[in-house]
């Protein structure tokens, strides 16, 4: 399968990290500010932004089904798909602006941490699942797990029942592989304040050359 960046007029942009970072947070501020450049933006949110994806998103973040690490990977990746053939490959192909909450790079850390599925079989099996395409780039925000498990409330999902060592084993495989993401990867320190890091986000140069 041939490999390629979306090659679209659009941009597609991804921020990861571990539960609790601030992903959420800093996608709407991110969003807001490309909007008030005069660009077309859509924010989608992984998994989910389908009708499949939602479904998905409650049977492996809500359910006590017991699954497979395999199982648990490829129900990410048909979600995925989903999502990038229905709804990110027709907005790029309008010249969008696409921000996704994760992407395959998530997958290939949480599934990988703890399991018997490797990294190499989950990016191999992620790029097939996605048609080949690429984030055009990837924004990891990344903060010891210690302190972004802090910031969650509410009832634990499945990764979050994993507990704290999973989580920064999780955060550890995002450093490592980052750079397998494809396109422009960066890493912003998530452990400052949210004004703090949405102005190192709308200072890389990726993002203002965008917007030029
Ligand atoms: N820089 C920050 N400093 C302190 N608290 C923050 C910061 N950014 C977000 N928060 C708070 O932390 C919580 C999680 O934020 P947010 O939902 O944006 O994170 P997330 O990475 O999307 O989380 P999840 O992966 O669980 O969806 C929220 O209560 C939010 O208000
Ligand atoms: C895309 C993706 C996500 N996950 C995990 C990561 C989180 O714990 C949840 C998603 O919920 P959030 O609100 O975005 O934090 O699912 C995963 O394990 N594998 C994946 O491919």
């Amino acid at each position: 399968m041939e490999e390629h960046h979306s090659n679209s007029p659009g941009k597609l942009i991804t921020l990861d990290g571990i539960d609790g970072v601030g992903k959420s947070t800093q996608i709407e501020r991110l969003a807001n500010v490309i909007r008030e450049q005069g660009f077309e933006v859509l924010t989608v949110r992984d998994p989910g932004s389908t009708e499949v994806g939602s479904r998905l998103r409650a049977i492996l973040l809500d359910s006590d089904l017991v699954l497979h690490r395999r199982t648990e990977a490829m129900l990410f990746m048909a979600s995925r798909c989903e999502m990038i053939e229905t709804i990110i490959r027709p907005a790029l192909a309008e010249g969008k602006i696409v921000i996704s909450d994760r992407f395959l790079l998530a997958n290939v850390v949480y599934q990988s941490v703890g399991g018997n599925v490797s990294t190499e079989t989950l990016w191999q099996l992620g790029r097939i699942a996605n048609g080949g395409l690429n984030p055009d780039l990837t924004i990891l925000l990344d903060m010891p797990a210690s302190e972004s498990l802090k910031r969650l409330g509410g009832t634990a999902d499945r990764m979050e029942m994993r507990g704290e060592e999973y989580m920064e084993s999780v955060r550890q495989a995002f450093l490592r592989e980052l750079p397998n993401a494809g396109g422009t990867t960066c890493v912003i320190n998530a452990a400052q304040t949210p004004e703090e890091i949405h102005n190192e986000i709308v200072g890389l140069s990726f993002i203002r050359s965008a917007q030029s």
